[in-house]
């Protein structure tokens, strides 16, 4: 048993002291609530003292007192740490929406319905080429000013080599599947290294004839569906053949299985849900997102992501398995067959310095060159979710331009016809593609589909154009107004003119569909080339039209990629 009733009246008697009352009554008067007696009006606190003292307390009491005081305290803690970290950019004395603690703008930026990417370019009409926004608790700079997008993409890439990341990604620096897009520092250039490898001049040679194999089944499949001339939903389409692509390039899928691949939905579903209710919470609560990423990893079932890694384990160790059998029968391992292959036998030619070493003893890592077993699981995993969408979008968007401006697709048949004619396509000549590449950038510079890779990490604080960015703070490109913004395109920004390529720009920090600097997209050429390889089997045969069931203008959604929610089209054959 406790008696606290002492405490109390000593803290009292503190108090009255402090308060210039010492000689007011002593604490055992009755519950009256003002002590008119004394001159001076005082405050009667003993029914505060009664309230607080209800007699002597057992353990138990005294227990739940205690562990009460810790959660009020802890929840009160909380509660100013995220009101704190929400008002970062009020005490800077920096612009942009606010939302509320806690969320910030989370909650309108993760509107599939309503691009949040799209959001951003509607604010930087309200406030200006740079703003704040907290969503979560990141603390991000929204910019649209070139020169500043150059400086940290390019010239102070030293201070800005991280990424923005979802929790559910893991930590950059400890997760042992952390893939090239979320990786940073020494494991980031390890991965990148070996990753270019995949990437080559060489290897896409190599890759050319999967590719080829993909587009001329899914001109076979166009020619089906269109034959009574029915229009037919292009994303759809496309989205097969980028998957049919990269499932065989990184999924150890021999063969094609397009329009029969159940993989497909798992992989659409990662990019087609709304909002997702335990990114939220991670995105919130970013100390969850370990527990979190460990009971999906358990439960892969659960959400996409985690079905597909675990998938892309389930490959990885089969192939490796596959490879053993044949060594241990006196076989040789041969040419890779596709990424796997490349990435288990991949060593980086990196030498890694003296920083570098102690990093990775200080993660508990070793040096090895070789990717590990997990490192593959990530990095093809990575693969498929870049490969899919991102090509496909590109494919889409490029489609309905040309299909809503006759004159320009006439012309690009016309290049399409000059070069190949009846003949194969050759790697080498693709390249003579010109006016395609034209096309390709102009409708990429009009949907820069995949604008939310275009964020960094500030690891160093530092001043960029005058302006001071502390190390923690995000940074977010706002790609969509950049590339439409008519004080760097002209008045004629949001129109489609592949021919304003034809003009020598200096678009340092304007431009970027693809990224900038040493982050920049590691799969841009290989997208390249599977458009060009498409749509030079695509015009040969048809003409892309608008039909009734074409969305004009297009309704872009998406919270990860900025997507239309469909592409109808006829595909009307040439004579
Ligand atoms: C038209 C298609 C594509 C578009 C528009 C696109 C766009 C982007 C963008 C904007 C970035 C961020 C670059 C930066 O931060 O500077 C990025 C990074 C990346 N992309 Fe793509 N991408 C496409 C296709 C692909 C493909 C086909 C793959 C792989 C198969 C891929 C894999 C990656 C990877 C691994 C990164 C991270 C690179 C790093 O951090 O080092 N992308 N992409």
């Amino acid at each position: 048993m406790f008696d606290l009733s002492g405490l109390f009246h000593y803290l009292y008697d503190s108090v009255a002291s402090i308060a210039g009352v010492k000689d007011s009554p002593p604490s055992t008067s009755n519950h009256s609530s003002f002590n008119n007696s004394t001159s001076n009006q005082i405050i009667d606190l003993q029914f505060l003292v009664d309230y607080f003292t209800p007699g002597p307390l057992t353990a138990t009491e005294v227990l739940i007192a205690i562990v009460k005081t810790g959660i009020y305290g802890s929840v009160i803690s909380i509660v100013t740490w995220y009101i704190w970290n929400w008002s970062y950019w009020i005490r800077k004395g920096v612009n942009g929406p606010r939302g509320v603690p806690f969320l910030g703008v989370l909650d309108v930026l993760m509107k599939h319905e309503k691009p949040g990417l799209l959001k951003l370019g509607e604010w930087t009409k309200e406030f200006g080429k740079i703003y704040g926004i907290t969503d979560g608790v990141h603390r991000t700079l929204v910019i649209s000013d070139p020169t500043m997008v150059q400086e940290i993409f390019v010239r102070q890439f030293e201070n800005f080599y991280g990424r923005k990341l979802n929790p559910l990604q893991g930590n950059p620096d400890t997760d042992s599947r952390v893939h090239l897009l979320a990786a940073h520092g020494h494991r980031w250039k390890r991965l990148r290294t070996i990753s270019a490898q995949s990437f080559s001049h060489a290897s896409l040679r190599k890759l050319m004839d999967t590719v080829e194999d993909s587009a001329m089944e899914l001109l076979r499949h166009i020619e089906e569906r269109t034959s009574g001339g029915e229009q037919i939903d292009m994303l759809e389409f496309y989205q097969e053949y980028t998957m049919d692509v990269i499932s065989r390039i990184a999924m150890g899928q021999r063969g094609t299985r397009m329009f029969n691949n159940p993989e497909i939905d798992i992989v659409r579903e990662i990019f087609d849900h709304t909002r997702n209710p335990i990114l939220v919470i991670c995105q919130v609560f970013p100390i969850l997102g370990q527990l979190m990423r460990e009971l999906l990893m358990a439960n892969p079932d659960r959400a996409a992501p985690f079905k597909l890694l675990n998938l892309m384990r389930q490959r990885v160790l089969k192939r490796i398995e596959e490879r053993e059998q044949e060594v241990q029968n006196g076989g040789e391992l041969g040419e890779p067959q596709d990424f796997i292959d490349l990435f288990l036998d991949a060593k980086a030619d990196v030498d890694f310095d003296k920083e570098a070493q102690e990093e990775f003893t200080k993660r508990n890592m070793k040096v090895i060159k070789q990717l590990t077993e997990d490192e593959v699981i990530g990095q093809c995993f990575l693969f498929v979710i870049g490969g899919f969408d991102t090509t496909a979008l590109a494919l889409s968007y490029v489609t309905y331009l040309l299909a809503m401006n006759q004159e320009i697709q006439k012309k690009l048949q016309e290049e399409v016809d000059r070069e190949f004619g009846d003949a194969d396509i050759e790697f080498e000549k693709l390249g003579k593609l010109k006016y395609m590449d034209k096309v390709m950038k102009e409708a990429l510079r009009l949907y820069p589909l995949a604008s939310i890779s275009n964020s960094r990490k500030c690891m160093k604080t530092t001043t960029v154009n005058g302006v001071q960015i502390e190390a923690g703070t995000y940074v977010q490109m706002d790609t969509w107004t950049l590339h439409q913004d008519p004080e760097i395109w002209g008045e004629d920004a949001k129109e489609f003119k592949p021919e304003r390529w034809d003009r020598e720009e200096n678009l340092k920090g304007a431009y970027l569909p693809f990224g900038l600097g040493p982050r920049q997209c590691i799969g841009m050429r290989l997208a390249i080339m599977e458009q060009k390889i498409l749509l030079t089997h695509i015009l040969r045969k048809y003409s892309f039209e608008r039909g009734a069931k074409t969305a004009v203008p297009l309704k872009l959604v998406g919270s990860a990629t900025t997507s239309p929610e469909n592409v109808y089209l006829h595909l009307r054959p040439r004579i």
